[in-house]
């Protein structure tokens, strides 16, 4: 589903990724880790193609992002759902609308479109909360009106830059759950995270960046191990 080919990128004069070798399979849940300013960010940026590595190639799908136009761009992105951790839900617009915002882009309209808002607010259970405007959510609420919208066009990747950033442990795990529950049904999850405790619960491969190159691969140890490799 993803493969990276020897990428680097570079802004300006720094690294932010360098020569970053991985591959992920269909289906497969892994999370990526790593200290701030690590890569994380910019790696799922290449995946979306928010920004083109300056060496290298990003496979999805078995498709050469680099040979993919501008155009074609919207194409791939309705195959790639994204979460955010501050959610970038639109305040004047209540929960239906927002998570419709995709499917309006897609052409979609009338029953057709309100099917799958709802299938869709249902999976993360807001099915009576679609009137409601994002303000009268708790946080908890909010980001799964985010997720809602990420997987309302059945995308087969779903990507995620810290989405329990800003929650609780307890709506953290709760967010987790959901995510899971979509990679069940087939979903490839990638989630970028600080949260190594809540990571630990999951028991799913780690993907560590330092310094923009991969320094741990597969599930973390024990915590009894003491190994803190990917902790970052
Ligand atoms: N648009 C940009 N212009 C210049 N430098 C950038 C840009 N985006 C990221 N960087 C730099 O690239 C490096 C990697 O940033 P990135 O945002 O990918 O890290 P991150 O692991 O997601 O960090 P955080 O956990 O703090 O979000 C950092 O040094 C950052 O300052």
């Amino acid at each position: 589903m993803i493969r990276f080919d020897r990428v680097s990128k570079r802004y300006g004069n720094q690294d932010a990724l360098s020569e970053l070798n991985f591959e992920m399979q269909t289906g497969e849940f892994a999370f990526l880790t790593g200290h701030s300013g690590a890569g994380k960010s910019t790696l799922l940026k290449l995946v979306m193609l928010i920004e083109r590595p300056t060496r290298g190639q990003v496979f999805v799908n078995q498709l050469n992002l680099n040979r993919l136009s501008d155009r074609q761009i919207p194409s791939l992105r309705r195959n790639v759902g994204v979460v955010f951790q501050n959610h970038q839900l639109l305040n004047d617009r209540n929960v239906f609308d927002n998570v419709a915002l995709p499917l309006q882009i897609s052409g979609y309209q009338g029953k057709d479109m309100g099917r799958r808002v709802r299938a869709a607010l249902d999976k993360v259970g807001l099915l009576d909360k679609e009137k409601q405007l994002p303000v009268a959510l708790s946080g908890g609420e909010q980001q799964r009106v985010g997720i809602a919208r990420a997987v309302v066009n059945k995308p087969a990747l779903l990507l995620a830059d810290e989405p329990t950033g800003n929650l609780d442990p307890e709506l953290s795990a709760e967010v987790m759950n959901l995510f899971d529950q979509f990679n069940q049904v087939g979903v490839t999850v990638l989630i970028a995270s600080h949260d190594i405790a809540l990571i630990r619960t999951m028991n799913r491969r780690v993907l560590g960046l330092a310094d923009g190159k991969l320094v741990h691969d597969g599930e973390l140890p024990s915590r009894s191990t003491g190994s803190r490799n990917a902790d970052g």
